[in-house]
């Protein structure tokens, strides 16, 4: 990591894209299905090296990962840099990439964690979560408040519970959190889904910033029809 700093912080992007996509149950890592005749992973992959608030775009991809080299990413280079470091868990493909680009970044830096899994990305989000929290002490992440009434299930899918849905959000990503803040808070969690409950672990309190739906994480099969209309339907969607 490079020594204290009075420049101005970076914004580098972490994509984690190790995972296997075991509830798409397709014939490859979900995050290379085509959508509009392209990787899934390169749409949010453009609009993160598109961003001029990023100065780097690291996406993280398994030890193993065959896919990647079957495309031709030179248009996104230098910006975009792969590293193959991914882990069996999220939490861990984040990790190693904060690992691997330590000599890059300082402490107060920022790190943008993005799913390669939400490729409906649009610039007004990273515009919006960049700008509400270029002052934070902590740092955040995008999300949606729950929009339906709740209810928890028994064993037997009965309702056993109406939840309130009062203050409650969906997660979303990216999540932005300083660099040391982000590595020492993964260091210490266990069994976390996202940045933010590692950071909460750390007796921290992530910023939600509004997002919208239309930056929903393509998880099954119908989803990648629902990116594919959004990505075709944008126009005045902002
Ligand atoms: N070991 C892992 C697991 C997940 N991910 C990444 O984390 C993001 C969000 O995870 P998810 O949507 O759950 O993807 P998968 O783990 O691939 O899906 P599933 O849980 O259905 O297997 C994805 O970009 C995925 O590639 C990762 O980098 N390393
Ligand atoms: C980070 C995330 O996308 C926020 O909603 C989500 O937690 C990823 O979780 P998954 O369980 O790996 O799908």
């Amino acid at each position: 990591m490079r020594a204290m700093q009075t420049s101005p912080p970076k914004h580098f992007a972490i994509v984690p894209a190790a995972g296997s996509g075991a509830r798409m149950a397709s014939d490859r890592p979900k995050q290379y299905l085509p959508l509009l005749g392209q990787p899934m992973i390169r749409h949010a992959l453009a609009t993160l090296c598109a961003a001029p608030e990023i100065d780097k775009v690291f996406v993280i991809l398994s030890v193993g990962d065959a896919e990647w080299a079957r495309y031709d990413w030179r248009d996104l280079e230098p910006k975009l840099v792969p590293l193959f470091c991914g882990g069996p868990t999220r939490a861990d493909t984040v990790l190693a990439g904060l690992r691997a680009i330590a000599g890059e970044a300082s402490a107060a830096d920022w790190v943008l964690v993005h799913d390669a899994a939400r490729p409906c990305l649009a610039p007004w989000h990273i515009d919006k979560l960049v700008r509400e929290l270029a002052h934070d002490e902590v740092g955040g992440l995008l999300g949606v408040q729950v929009a339906d009434t709740l209810k928890r299930a028994d064993e037997h899918r009965h309702v056993a519970a109406t939840v309130p849905r009062d203050s409650l959000w969906q997660a979303q990503t990216p999540q932005m959190f300083r660099y040391i803040m982000l590595r020492r808070a993964l260091e210490g969690a266990r069994n976390v889904t996202d940045e933010a409950s590692a950071i909460e672990a750390a007796g921290l309190r992530p910023r939600l910033i509004e997002g919208d739906a239309t930056n929903l994480k393509v998880t099954y099969p119908l989803d990648l029809h629902l990116a594919e209309w959004i990505l075709n339907n944008r126009e005045g969607m902002n």
